[in-house]
């Protein structure tokens, strides 16, 4: 897919700054980016095209691209080029360390310690654990009354990471269950605001969030202490466990501080994305009744091709994230133009998951188009892209997998007719404002097949 003509007349010769877009007041384009993102930029883009300047107060200029050929350009330019973390708001929440907020050699050099532990191969060894974890908190639902599954999902997708990143058991995981939501949920609140990071004592915003990360930084020094002295630690499957025994090029091992901070960033970065995509996944099935039928069949005898395809559906059009952000560090050319440093690039599936020309009959929930077909690496973008692409996308896609599976399981989704939820920015993701509302009955035991109940479903891996 090409630019629009009037950009592409200007590919021979680059016009230095940014390219046109809406020209109403920065305060209007605010309000707009914040009640009605899809709609606004969804116009912008047939006005514009593909490439075009959105303008607000909080970040600048952004420069929003919708075109696959465009975004792969962005997602593979030299990491010298683009930033990602560079003056992010999320420094002082998550840490200097974290994966987020660094960049260049730093952030590649961090990267590459975090990788090994979320390859595909290793996904098998945390699946268990997770349907476990699934198991217990879906035995919590009750039939009858209509209940917003998202408080259940946050809690899996927490205990999960907590268990299956960190390592964390008994007492600890107990401690780390009070308190993350209450840390994140403030930490959340206070990221936009950094005139409130200031510590005015135990009772202001900032002291109470200080506090919380000093009580969640020791914790983790627990885990990692006891790591070191396990003698089991090479046998480990948790990330915390292989990161202790990380080794960065120079032989050196990572610091206490660089592991609390990149479990920090895991655990904002993939607890409250996760939950809201398996509600999300609730809210689209009870009004898709076809499709329901077919994953519970496909359940029943042990399949998953459907429910990989369905996940990826659902993330196609309920994407959490709504774009990967990267910042031009130094001048780059883009469609036609040389964007200037300190332009913010938004990449985002929040414009090409709906276009017709990418995905045809878009606005249609429909899991087939995946069936047997992989994604469009640089068109089906829930995940980011490049050197930056969310490293806990497999983990993710299997955990999706495994509750999804458990539920289908474990109760019979009744369907509705009620209007789409709309959404809802919970402070990290997009999720359905009603939480994703559920009326369940319990399924008979009898009803699953012999075989369905037996089997250890093994688990593959969803495309890198
Ligand atoms: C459905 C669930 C998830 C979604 C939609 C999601 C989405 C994203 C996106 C859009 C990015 C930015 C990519 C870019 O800029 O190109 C990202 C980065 C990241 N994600 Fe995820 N994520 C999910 C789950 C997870 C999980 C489970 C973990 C870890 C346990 C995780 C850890 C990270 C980390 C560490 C980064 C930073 C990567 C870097 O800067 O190098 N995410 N994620």
């Amino acid at each position: 897919m090409g630019e629009t003509a009037e950009a592409t007349s200007r590919t021979d010769a680059p016009i230095e700054g940014l390219p046109p877009g809406p020209r109403m007041p920065r305060a209007l384009q605010d309000v707009a980016t914040v009640t009605r993102l899809r709609p606004f930029l969804r116009r912008a883009q047939r006005r514009y095209g593909d490439i075009f300047t959105v303008r607000v107060h909080r970040f600048g200029n952004i420069v929003a691209v919708g075109d696959p050929e465009l975004i792969k350009r962005t997602f593979t330019a030299s990491p010298r080029t683009l930033y990602s973390g560079e003056g992010s708001a999320l420094g002082p929440v998550l840490g200097i360390n974290s994966l987020l907020v660094i960049d260049e050699q730093i952030h590649l050099r961090q990267r590459k310690l975090l990788l090994p532990p979320f390859h595909g191969e290793r996904m098998r060894a945390y699946e268990s654990t997770i349907e476990r974890i699934a198991t217990d908190e879906l035995a919590q639902w009750r039939e009858g009354e209509e209940f917003p599954v998202a408080p259940s999902t946050m809690r899996i997708t927490l205990r999960a990471i907590l268990v299956a990143v960190f390592g964390a058991h008994d007492e600890v995981l107990q401690r780390l269950e009070e308190l993350v939501p209450r840390m994140t949920e403030l930490g959340s609140a206070l990221t936009p605001v950094p005139i409130l990071h200031h510590d005015l004592g135990p009772l202001s915003p900032w002291g109470r969030f200080r506090r919380m990360r000093a009580e969640f930084d020791a914790l983790c020094d627990d885990l990692i202490d006891e790591a070191k002295h396990d003698p089991e630690l090479e046998r480990r499957p948790d990330v915390l466990a292989l990161m202790v025994q990380a080794r960065h090029d120079d032989g050196s091992r990572m610091r206490n501080e660089e592991i609390r901070d990149q479990l920090m960033t895991m655990l904002a970065a993939g607890h409250e994305t996760t939950a809201a995509t398996l509600a999300w996944t609730v809210e689209r099935l009870r009004r898709h009744p076809g499709v329901l039928a077919r994953l519970v069949a496909e359940a029943d005898a042990g399949g998953r091709d459907y429910r990989d395809a369905t996940i990826r559906e659902v993330q196609r059009l309920r994407p959490v994230i709504m774009f990967s952000i990267r910042i031009v560090k130094r001048p780059f050319e883009l469609g036609g133009y040389v964007l200037p440093p300190g332009t913010r690039i938004a990449l985002g599936g929040a414009l090409t998951h709906y276009d017709e020309r990418l995905f045809p009959d878009a606005l249609r929930f429909s899991p087939e188009r995946f069936l047997g077909r992989a994604p469009e690496t640089y068109a089906w973008i829930p995940f980011g892209g490049g050197i930056r692409r969310c490293i806990g996308a497999t983990f993710a896609h299997m955990e999706m997998d495994v509750v999804l599976r458990t539920l289908l399981r474990m109760w019979t989704l009744e369907p509705t007719t009620a209007p789409p939820e709309r959404l809802k920015f919970r402070g990290v993701a997009y999720a359905p404002a009603d939480g994703g509302l559920a009326r369940v009955r319990r399924r008979e035991p009898r009803a699953l097949p012999a075989r369905a109940v037996r089997e250890r479903v093994t688990i593959t891996v969803a495309p890198a």
